[in-house]
């Protein structure tokens, strides 16, 4: 035993031991490769301990399912080519007998017609648009045909296009483009692996068309959707994969430049784009091909398409669908296996010649970025073409042209499996689209493409999706139990449905109600397509309606705004011309002022006739009873205040159209009617016309449309007004002035009550009366100075008298020389009414006359009278309107005004009108030479 410890024991251990810190390196033979094997049996005596032999037997016995080597085949790009059906097989479809009776009849109807009648030239014609200029001459190749008229001139011959992946013919069903060119890729897709399709093509040449198709005849896209979700139901022992769809357009902004627009997204679609990397794509997960197609559908709705002359619906963008598939809760392994794959499908928007499309404006905008992607597009794949005939070139990037191609990158690089299907138009005119998408793709058939696919590859998921997230609902046990019913109902409802027509329902096989039978009712199915898509057309209706309310309520803004711009040009306007009527010569003088003036000299006549009258009574009371009498019946009609009372009568209309804007006190308060358009002209005329009727409502009589209105008017200011314009009444009938009166009369009944007294005492006007009647002129004066928005200028001067109102110091001076000058006038021409005159002339100069010796003045040329005149007479600098009245009486003509009252009083002439017309010319000579004008 002792024995058999110490051979088991290990040797003792040696006093010193030398370690070697860096031992030497030596090549050691591997057994295989080494010339001289030596025998195993040798190397096991060399060991000195029994070792357990290594079970090297057992683990070479054991069988480990050996993955296959990754192989990279390379693969031709590859090219389909899908034919268009000529536009004649449709031609001789509508040409159908045209109804009668219609109107206009165009030239080509009216060839149609004739055709119609004649079948022979019908044949030849649609021979002729039958005929084709691409052949298809096997599966692979065609034959394109120039034109007859190109064939003759030489400029082209006919050319063979061969090795095409397939040539699908007009008459080609959607399936078959499927099946020959989808069904490949999908089955990629299935295993993995990312794929690309894109049709190009020219404008209206079936790009869409073979892409989405039509309700009726569904083109790729919800083909292979259905076969997605068919495949994932078949192989439902397989690993659960998910399904996502993303649907964006890139279009161009106005010709700017690019932009991304989520078509599945909300309101805010704008997608940001960043190099090749677009951000907040909204991916939906698609569970069933109802979902899927409600999307594709909703999508098509938002896209961008315009019509142009090649096609009614055309396409202004290029549209990318991703089908994304991911792996959920599986081992490591199997999502090695089975990694997120995408499957993209591109619609690009049709290149266009601007000669067909006769596009103009922003669809020529679009064209251009349309083509421009064509070209980039193109571009990338000779350069990659290129690159793989010498790749000591380096790869060229012109991916970076376009967003299209920056996203599309790694495909366009050769780095994934790419397919594309040219779509074609037949038609003889569409020869050179044809030739040139022809020419410009058979080259890339050459394209090689690796199969081989990393599986995770982190430029796959270039957009950063916006994974819609199922939203969480808490189910409390009632809900739950209201569900589970529900559930039950439907199952119900669609197993009795189902049983009906015939088809066994199941009901137990698939937990959702909703979704098994109708993968097996095509009724059901298009029933809850249509809804979706009913529910997504009116969602975008909303939208629009929106957008509609939004635009009509900045229109309304708008139009308030521009409302108020004119309303603020228009005061600005009537503004200017109240400057400039001051100031400028007459033609800028508004034409209601030229109106006013005329009204304000007639009535100053008739102001000045009563004073004259007056100076008659003063003369002789008998002359004053004469006077009466000779007046007689006429003299209501003859005297000057109902003239002044006509002139209301005739003008009253626009007065009253005015008076219901400023007010019925103030327009019956103006007693010259001369204002018809000055609302038109200004409204700060109106303005001013509103203060001063605002201050002195109750002075101004009524206006009226005829005589009797007028003399309404009287009664009811008789009545109004207390005894002292009764009595003032009283005195002017004693001293002759014709009763029936109107404002000219309120004027003269504002006389103060001695005044009145004093007349009845006296017939003598007194000199004050005589100011009265210089006040009611002054008081004409100033009213028209107040239409004329002069006023403005002197608003204080209004309150400081009444009957002077408006009228500034300077002007009332210069209107009561006026009054003197005329009544001195008067005294020279007239020796009948001589010495009222001279009283009156004594009692104006004792009162104002210092300052003005008028009748040295006007007996003598203005330039010698400052001359004579020892002492100077003041200057007075005159305000801008007194300038402006003077030089408007200057201006018109005096006999007109002579004439004008004639005709209107049948021709008669009375005793005052013929001196006052000829005093009144003098008066405004004298004016005028006072004034130096
Ligand atoms: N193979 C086909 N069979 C029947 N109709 C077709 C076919 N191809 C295209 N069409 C019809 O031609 C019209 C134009 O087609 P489509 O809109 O698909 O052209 P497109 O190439 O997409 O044009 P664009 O680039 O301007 O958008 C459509 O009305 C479509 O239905």
């Amino acid at each position: 035993m002792e024995d058999k410890q110490k051979s088991l024991s290990p040797p003792p251990c040696p006093s010193t031991v030398t370690v070697r810190r860096n031992p030497l390196r030596r090549a050691r033979a591997t057994p295989y490769t080494t010339a001289t094997k030596p025998p195993f049996s040798s190397l096991a005596s060399a060991i000195t301990h029994d070792v357990p032999t290594f079970p090297i037997d057992e683990i070479l016995s054991i069988q480990i399912p050996q993955s296959e080597p990754k192989q990279s085949i390379p693969e031709s790009l590859k090219i389909f080519l899908r034919i268009k059906p000529l536009r004649s097989f449709t031609k001789v479809t509508t040409t159908k007998a045209r109804p009668r009776n219609v109107w206009p009849q165009n030239p080509s109807k009216k060839n149609i017609a004739k055709e119609n009648r004649n079948p022979e030239i019908t044949k030849k014609v649609k021979k002729k648009d039958e005929e084709a200029c691409i052949t298809l001459n096997d599966p692979y190749s065609v034959t394109l045909t120039p034109p007859q008229s190109l064939q003759e001139l030489k400029r082209s011959k006919t050319e063979v296009y061969e090795g095409f992946s397939h040539v699908f013919p007009a008459d080609c069903s959607q399936n078959d483009v499927y099946d020959k060119m989808v069904q490949p890729l999908l089955e990629d897709f299935m295993k993995g692996k990312s794929g690309m399709l894109a049709a190009l093509g020219p404008s209206g040449s079936g790009k869409t068309h073979t892409v989405f198709g039509s309700l009726k005849d569904p083109g790729i896209v919800p083909i292979t959707l259905r076969q997605i979700f068919k495949k994932s139901h078949e192989s439902s022992s397989g690993p659960l994969r998910l399904f996502n769809l993303s649907i964006f357009e890139i279009c161009s902004e106005r010709g700017k430049g690019e932009k991304a627009y989520d078509l599945l997204g909300g309101e805010s679609s704008e997608l940001s784009v960043q190099q090749s990397t677009i951000r907040g794509l909204k991916e939906v997960p698609i569970q069933n091909l109802e979902e899927a197609e409600s999307l594709i559908g909703q999508a098509m709705l938002k896209r961008a398409t315009a019509t142009t002359n090649s096609n009614s619906q055309s396409s202004r963008s290029q549209c990318i669908i991703n089908v994304r598939a991911s792996c959920n809760g599986f081992s490591n392994e199997t999502k090695m296996q089975y990694s997120d794959a995408m499957l993209t499908i591109v619609d690009l928007a049709g290149a266009e010649r601007e000669k067909r499309t006769g596009n103009q404006g922003e669809r020529l905008v679009e064209s251009n970025f349309i083509n421009n992607t064509s070209m980039v597009f193109g571009q990338c794949l000779r350069s990659l073409l290129e690159y793989q005939k010498n790749r000591k070139k380096g790869l060229q990037k012109h991916h970076q042209n376009s967003l299209l191609t920056r996203y599309l990158r790694d495909y366009l690089e050769g780095k994934k499996r790419m397919a594309l299907i040219l779509t074609v138009k037949a038609g003889e005119e569409d020869y050179l689209d044809t030739s040139y998408l022809l020419r410009q793709a058979s080259p890339y058939m050459k394209i090689k493409f690796d199969n081989t696919e990393e599986p995770c590859n982190k430029r796959q998921l270039k957009t950063f999706p916006r994974a819609e997230k199922n939203k969480k609902i808490k189910l409390s046990a009632p809900k739950t139990s209201q569900i589970e019913e529900n559930f039950l109902e439907e199952r119900s409802q669609i197993s009795q449905e189902v049983h009906l027509q015939g088809k066994k329902a199941d009901p137990r096989d698939r937990s959702s109600p909703r979704l098994e039978p109708v993968s097996h009712d095509k009724n059901e199915r298009e029933h809850i397509i249509m809804r979706n898509f009913s529910k997504v057309l009116w969602n975008v209706l909303k939208q629009y309606n929106e957008k509609l309310k939004v635009a009509e309520g900045e229109i309304c803004t708008l139009k308030d705004s521009l409302r108020r711009e004119q309303l603020k040009s228009l005061v600005l306007e009537t503004e200017l011309s109240s400057l400039k009527s001051p100031c400028l010569a007459e033609p800028c003088i508004p034409e209601a002022v030229v109106e006013a003036i005329v009204h304000a000299k007639e009535n100053f006549e008739v102001a000045a006739s009563m004073t004259i009258v007056l100076r008659n009574v003063d003369d002789d009371s008998c002359n004053l009873i004469k006077g009466r009498k000779e007046a007689g019946a006429e003299e209501s009609s003859e005297s000057p205040v109902p003239y002044v009372v006509r002139n209301v009568d005739d003008d009253s209309c626009n007065l009253i159209k005015e008076s219901r804007e400023a007010g019925a006190e103030e327009s019956s308060k103006s007693p010259v009617p001369n204002m018809r358009n000055v609302d038109f002209d200004s409204c700060n005329l109106i303005k001013s016309r509103r203060e001063a009727s605002a201050e002195e409502p109750s002075e101004s009589p009524v206006p009226s449309k005829n005589v009797k209105d007028a003399e309404l008017v009287r009664c009811h200011l008789s009545s109004q007004n207390d005894a002292e314009p009764r009595q003032s009444v009283n005195s002017e009938e004693n001293v002759g002035i014709p009763s029936a009166t109107t404002h000219v009369e309120a004027e003269v009944t504002d006389f103060p009550r001695d005044q009145a007294i004093q007349n009845q005492d006296d017939p003598t006007p007194s000199p004050e009366q005589v100011e009265v009647s210089q006040d009611f002129i002054n008081s004409q004066i100033s009213n028209v100075q107040t239409k004329s928005a002069v006023s403005r200028r002197f608003p204080d001067s209004e309150k400081q008298e009444r009957n002077r109102r408006l009228l500034p110091v300077s002007s009332r001076s210069l209107t009561e020389k006026m009054n003197d000058l005329d009544i001195k006038e008067n005294q020279i021409e007239k020796p009948q009414v001589k010495t009222a005159k001279t009283h009156v002339q004594k009692k104006a100069e004792s009162i104002q006359g210092q300052e003005i010796e008028v009748p040295a003045r006007e007996a003598e040329p203005a330039s010698t009278k400052k001359q004579r005149n020892g002492q100077k007479p003041k200057r007075r600098l005159q305000p801008a309107s007194s300038v402006l009245l003077t030089r408007e009486i200057n201006t018109l003509e005096i006999e007109d005004d002579i004439a004008e009252p004639k005709g209107t009083r049948g021709g008669k002439k009375t005793t005052v009108s013929q001196p006052r017309s000829q005093g009144s010319v003098t008066l405004l000579r004298l004016l005028t030479n006072n004034l130096h004008l």
